[in-house]
């Protein structure tokens, strides 16, 4: 037995004989000890635990387990079950009971934690059309962690705008995007559209599962554990307009990013080009410069503080990655102002941030005035990698608006939420 394990015998919350072992469970662990030497102990980290139950007279464990890292490449999760033996169905079905209880932070014999409602809204034309598949696979994993779900396939764009009007958030407790960015894009809009939209989202968490082509929000959050998902670019899968698209001077919420100049162009103007890969589009953008005014709040100061042009490529960004900080309450302003190539591909690594041809500053506050690269091709503006007018726009920082669903690094006692 490791040092860890014995560990865990003296500090259990809740430790029992089966007959051919002992079951033992902390805060962390729990842990399958056989009486026989030849016998495996089982070691199951809470943090990796989305659900337990009782198979007859054994202790069933639903997993997300870590596989991967190192020079295996990015860790990522995959599903699996640790079963543990028990005396008995009334003995599996206690310690089911007591390990759901202690996943969520509450005594073993305390009254189980009020089911959670989640609504499931799938895009089945998102990205390379996949999110069903997607959904298909993670669907156990819900029922494990028994949530009650309620599962609409979204019809035509702008659907999910029109069902985070009407959601009643008093019988909701979460909505889950299986789809792209786009898609957790309106529903956000469609929840600050609401009367009552302080109160609606703040009762809300939101979830994404990646069906989408770039999948940004999902790959921010599992970067920020340092694990990978499953996003592919889009192989031309048809995705419908929405007619809703922002006019000018309307307020827009975004939960992700504004791009301008460069990385607009590479994200929104160039996807039929994307074949091409990306040093070929990157020696095509290159020459291209941007006039523009901008200024910004610097965090910690009132002062605004203005940036000369000629501007290559502007990203705010407001999520953990590509940068590491763990506040969210500024965004993460990025300024190009050279085509520096070949620092440039290291953009997913997030070393860019440290580039010496970037500007990388912390904002509250932003104002950009892009002007017209050219007559035929004035430039694009994005926020959350949607097309939004060519116009003057201001960015205010709203800290600690949403609830995100996601896994938490170290564990926490729910890897769901
Ligand atoms: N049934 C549907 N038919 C046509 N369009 C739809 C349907 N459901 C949703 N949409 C629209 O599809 C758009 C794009 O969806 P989504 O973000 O899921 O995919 P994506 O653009 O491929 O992914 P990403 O944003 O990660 O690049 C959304 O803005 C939404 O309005």
């Amino acid at each position: 037995m490791s040092a860890e394990e014995l560990l865990l015998s003296n500090t259990a919350l809740l430790s029992e004989e089966t007959g051919g072992g002992r079951l033992n469970v902390s805060w962390q662990v729990v842990q399958y000890v056989p009486l026989t030497s030849t016998g495996r102990v089982q070691s199951v980290a809470l943090a990796d635990c989305v659900g337990a139950s009782a198979e007859r007279s054994e202790l069933v464990l639903h997993c997300v387990t870590l596989h991967g890292g190192g020079c295996l490449g990015s860790p990522h999760r995959e599903p699996s079950q640790a079963r543990m033996p028990c005396r008995d169905g009334g003995q599996a079905e206690r310690w089911a009971a007591a390990v759901w209880n202690i996943m969520h932070g509450v005594a073993p014999d305390a009254p189980p934690p009020r089911q959670k409602r989640w609504l499931v809204l799938i895009n089945p034309v998102s990205g390379p059309g996949h999110a069903r598949r997607v959904y298909a696979r993670c669907r156990p994993l819900f029922e494990a962690h028994r949530v009650a779900l309620t599962e609409v396939v979204t019809t035509h764009a702008g659907h999910v705008r029109e069902i985070a009007a009407q959601i009643e958030p008093a019988e909701v407790d979460a909505v889950v995007c299986v789809g792209g960015d786009g898609v957790v894009h309106e529903l956000v809009n469609g929840l600050f559209a609401r009367e009552d939209a302080d109160a609606a989202v703040s009762a809300l968490s939101i979830g994404v599962l990646p069906g989408g082509s770039a999948n940004s929000l999902c790959v921010s959050l599992l970067k920020a554990n340092n694990e990978k998902s499953d996003s592919r670019r889009s192989k031309g899968g048809a995705v419908g307009e929405d007619d809703d698209s922002p006019a000018e001077g309307r307020l827009l919420h975004g939960f992700l990013s504004m791009e301008w100049a460069f990385a607009a162009d590479l994200d929104l103007g160039l996807e039929h080009l994307r074949w091409l890969g990306s040093p070929a589009l990157w020696l095509m953008l290159a020459q291209r410069q941007y006039a523009g005014g901008l200024r910004f709040k610097p965090k910690g100061s009132e002062a605004w503080r203005t940036l000369e042009a000629p501007f290559f490529s502007v990203w705010a960004c407001n999520t953990r990655w590509p940068t590491t900080s763990t506040q969210l309450n500024w965004a993460h302003l990025g300024l190009v102002k050279d085509s520096a190539l070949s620092t440039f591909v290291d953009l997913t690594s997030g070393k860019h941030a440290e580039a010496p041809f970037l500007e990388y500053v912390k904002a509250t506050e932003i104002e950009l005035d892009p002007q017209p690269r050219t007559a035929e091709q004035p430039g694009m503006l994005a926020i959350d990698g949607e097309l939004v007018p060519y116009a003057s726009t201001h960015i205010s920082v709203l800290p600690g608006k949403l609830h995100v669903l996601g896994a938490v690094k170290g564990g926490g006692g729910d890897a769901c939420e």
